[in-house]
């Protein structure tokens, strides 16, 4: 699914990844600064590897012997932060359909009421993100990121913002996200104990080196 053979260079950090990324779920855990949110921001293509290759589906996204660099828009990869990071003037309605309004009809994968239902988010959406629990806005940014069909769901510490009881809840979901979608999911955290809930395969990141564990 996903080839990693790459680094990167920034300001005296060096990221060195070589990888072959295949599980349903794929933990990617490490200590604070190791280089975790860098990682998944190459694979998401927000940051270019200053030398390598990156491939998806045996598809170059990046190359740096030809110059090929996939930006972030074209690979069809969905991004759930910490936060959420919803749209704080738009709706919740406006911000699911966020990303589905700029797919032709035959990309789209996901009815707006499948999403709805799988994440139980249908009474919210004409709240705006500031009326929502850190649970549902969570749910709500889950939701944003099916629906722009992604070929690949990138997670970057997505509970870490919660407390217990609020992650105990989200966990399921995103049992159901990987169960009835089967999109593969990639998800950074510093709690291994979620990429064992979720099933999920890890990978170790520490001082910018990425290892199988
Ligand atoms: N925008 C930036 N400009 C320069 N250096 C950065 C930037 N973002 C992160 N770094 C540095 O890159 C290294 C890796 O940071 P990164 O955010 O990838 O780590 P992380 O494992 O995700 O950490 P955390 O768990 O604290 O989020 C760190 O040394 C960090 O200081």
């Amino acid at each position: 699914m996903l080839t990693l053979d790459c680094r990167f260079r920034r300001h005296g950090f060096e990221l060195i990844a070589q990888a072959e990324i295949t599980a349903p779920v794929t933990g990617i855990c490490g200590p604070s600064g190791a280089g975790k949110s860098t990682l998944l921001s190459l694979i998401a293509g927000l940051l270019q590897p200053s030398t390598g290759t990156i491939a998806f589906d045996g598809e170059p996204l990046f190359d740096a012997a030809n110059g090929a660099f996939v930006p972030a828009w074209r690979r069809h990869f969905g991004l759930v932060f910490q936060d959420g990071q919803l749209f704080p003037h738009l709706s919740v309605h406006a911000n699911l359909v966020y990303g589905q309004r700029r797919l032709r009809p035959e990309e789209r994968r996901f009815e707006l009421q499948t999403v709805l239902d799988l994440l139980e988010i249908g009474q919210l959406l004409d709240r705006r993100p500031s009326q929502l629990s850190g649970g549902e806005r969570q749910r709500v940014a889950i939701g944003r990121a099916l629906l722009y069909s992604p070929r690949l769901l990138l997670f970057d510490e997505p509970l870490s913002s919660l407390d217990r009881r609020l992650k105990a809840q989200i966990l399921p979901f995103l049992r159901r996200v990987r169960d009835e979608t089967r999109i593969p999911m990639i998800y950074v955290t510093h709690a291994p104990e979620e990429i064992d809930a979720l099933g999920g395969v890890s990978l170790d990141i520490d001082d910018g080196v990425l290892r199988a564990r």
